[in-house]
């Protein structure tokens, strides 16, 4: 008998989720079917969409890599390591043949040597995937446009910035603090803004006097219409996440600039990207290698926040509304 520890929800999250919005609670794991497996979490995923999803009906939701304890799946060996939709558990039984949520599998990880299997949560997975097909398949970038990205130096902003920076532009990076604008310039950014001590307008005027052709959008609200009013003839704005807006009931949403007139003369183009989409999860193998090649080649740098034990869950979600995480915020259980 394997008892597995699972976080639940007491309670619709109000504002940002508090630690009295989780509870800790056992459950004890039947024997396996045919096609099961018997896991347990390694390193569990903390991303922000989350706060949007989750439920007190239903399990909270996320990826984690976990090690394969007992099987009865002749593909998923004893030792043998997966990445999946498991939620917020530290031992499940999980059917290998039924599609998870998205339409997502679990997916064996092929290890790769001096890669820390938690990056399959990160840079070689989810943040990381959406950040490279997000930037060179809806972006349409060329050398020489100036890009702004914000959330810059998080799991998939500061990847945006490292890709465009190899394709030749000039990046601008937002960020919440000045440690994290000195990273972002380590990493190659041309310029790092803190939007929390800056004036954001008259600094992008600065870096950018002639304007913006891409807009990386990881957070929406104020910061958002700012950079929609710096954009040139032909910018493009691509909606990945809308972070400052999460925690705000729609009559909390800041009241934002009506573009439609610029967008119509400076003819902009503005789309939305979602990761879990048939379309996408198809180029997760590809993009993947692609990666990995990238990180081995020295050229692509990646940064964890690792929190230490399953206990800290709710405590390590938290942080990213607060800006605490500084790099892809995984737990190890
Ligand atoms: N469309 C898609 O398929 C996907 C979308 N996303 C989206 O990408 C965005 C970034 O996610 P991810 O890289 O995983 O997370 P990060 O690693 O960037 O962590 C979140 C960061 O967001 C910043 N932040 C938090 N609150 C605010 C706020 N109110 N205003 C401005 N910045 C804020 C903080 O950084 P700082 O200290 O700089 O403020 C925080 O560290 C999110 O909006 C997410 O929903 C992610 C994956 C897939
Ligand atoms: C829930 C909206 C999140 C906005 C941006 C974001 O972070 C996306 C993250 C995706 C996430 C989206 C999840 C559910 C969308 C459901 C839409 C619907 O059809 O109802 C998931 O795809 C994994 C992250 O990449």
């Amino acid at each position: 008998m394997t008892t597995a520890k699972v976080w639940k929800q007491t309670q619709a999250f109000d504002g940002v989720p508090k630690l009295n919005d989780f509870i800790l609670e056992e459950e004890t794991l039947p024997g396996l079917q045919e096609n099961e497996i018997l896991v347990e979490a390694l390193y569990l995923s903390l991303d922000p969409y989350f706060r949007l999803l989750a439920s007190p009906d239903q399990s909270l939701p996320g990826e984690q890599v976990a090690r394969v304890l007992q099987s009865k799946s002749p593909e998923y060996p004893v030792g043998s390591l997966v990445c999946a939709h498991l939620g917020w558990r530290s031992h499940t039984v999980v059917n290998v043949t039924t599609p998870r949520v998205f339409g997502t599998t679990v997916d064996l990880i092929n290890e790769v040597p001096g890669l820390s299997p938690s990056l399959w949560l990160g840079t070689v997975g989810m943040p990381g995937v959406t950040a490279y097909l997000s930037f060179f398949e809806h972006c349409d970038p060329k050398p020489g446009e100036v890009l702004v990205v914000t959330a810059a130096s998080g799991a998939v902003g500061s990847i945006v910035g490292q890709l465009a920076k190899h394709k030749g532009l000039t990046v601008i990076g937002l960020a919440g603090s000045n440690e994290k604008c000195d990273y972002i310039r380590d990493l190659g950014f041309d310029h790092a803004i803190n939007y929390k001590t800056e004036d954001i307008s008259k600094a992008l005027d600065l870096v950018a006097p002639s304007g913006v052709d891409i807009y990386f959008d990881n957070v929406g609200g104020e910061i958002a219409d700012i950079a929609y009013g710096k954009l040139r003839d032909y910018g493009r704005v691509l909606i990945c996440g809308l972070i400052s807006d999460y925690n705000k009931s729609p009559k909390e949403l800041e009241k934002v600039t009506n573009w439609n007139k610029v967008i119509l003369f400076k003819q902009l183009t503005i789309k939305g990207f979602m990761i879990f989409h048939s379309k996408n999860l198809a180029e997760f193998p590809r993009v993947r290698q692609e990666i990995v090649t990238l990180i081995q080649k020295g050229q692509l740098q990646t940064k964890e926040h690792v929190t230490d034990g399953f206990d800290k869950m709710p405590a390590a979600f938290i942080e990213l509304f607060t800006g605490s995480n500084f790099g892809k915020a995984v737990v190890k259980a």
